[in-house]
């Protein structure tokens, strides 16, 4: 779909957020898959990824929820979303540079809504695994496998202290891109926790994590302090999701790694 098409028609059966969320993000994963069946060169994959994904949510939530304001990695960011009551978090393309290398799986369309102070829903889409996971209906994590944990890092930029947590936890290491591909490896039961630190901003894990809190998973900083969305600096460096179990033991971890 190119920006001057049409917009799909979304038809709401009851004002649900949580399905709009998952409609609208899924949506875009589509027009993800047709931009990539080009054979552009990676940079234009890339840009063009962005493009189009972020000019339809833009399109489609201006045109779904009117009134709302949108924040939105690929977009300008409009301070009055700060005195808005309801503020959609969007990540057009999060992992961009696995997008931009078919056929790996490992990139997502973010799509949360933040009302009144809290995170209150949102979807994560896999295109490339044909599935969305999201905070309305939310995903069941599998039962824990035996083995030692799982750790979901990222490919290219992993937190400094992950190899020294891998080995205090006994920790296997899994990276991959994407953070919300990652948070969702541990909603499927693929891996059991993912942690980083070093940078990251909001649309990174809004999504992810609305879906992740609904699916019973610990979400919060690697100091266990609380995540905290539409403020005025979008900057949310790191960030800890893992079964409920792993928690204490990573925490304590980081906050003994941090005392130096
Ligand atoms: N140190 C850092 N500073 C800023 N952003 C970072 C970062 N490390 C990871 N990210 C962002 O977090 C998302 C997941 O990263 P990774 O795949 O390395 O785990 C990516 O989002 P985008 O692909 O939307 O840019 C990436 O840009
Ligand atoms: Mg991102």
């Amino acid at each position: 779909m190119n920006s001057d098409d049409a917009l799909p028609v979304y038809e709401e059966a009851t004002p649900d957020d949580g399905a709009f969320a998952r409609w609208v993000a899924t949506k875009a994963g589509e027009l993800l898959l047709r931009v990539r069946e080009q054979d552009l060169a990676s940079d234009k994959l890339k840009e063009q990824g962005d493009r189009a994904s972020h000019e339809f949510l833009m399109r489609a939530i201006s045109e779904y929820r009117p009134g709302d304001a949108i924040l939105s990695e690929e977009g300008r960011d409009d301070k009055a979303r700060l005195t808005a009551k309801r503020v959609w978090i969007v990540d057009p393309v999060d992992g961009t540079r696995e997008f931009s290398e078919p056929p790996r799986t490992d990139w997502a369309v973010h799509v949360a809504l933040w009302a009144d102070g809290e995170l209150v829903t949102g979807a994560v889409a896999l295109p490339g695994l044909g599935e969305t996971f999201g905070a309305d209906t939310p995903p069941v994590v599998a039962a824990p496998v035996d083995g030692p944990p799982r750790l979901a890092v990222s490919r290219t930029r992993p937190p400094q202290f992950v190899n020294a947590l891998a080995e205090e936890i006994g920790a296997t290491l899994v990276p991959m891109g994407s953070a919300g591909a990652k948070v969702i490896s541990v909603v499927r039961g693929v891996t059991d926790a993912y942690v980083h630190a070093g940078g990251q901003y909001e649309w990174d894990s809004a999504a992810p994590v609305a879906v992740a809190r609904a699916a019973g998973l610990h979400t919060s900083r690697v100091d266990g302090s609380e995540l905290r969305y539409n403020q005025d600096d979008v900057l949310l460096p790191d960030l800890l999701v893992c079964r409920p179990e792993l928690a204490a033991r990573i925490l304590d971890f980081v906050k003994r790694y941090s005392a130096g």
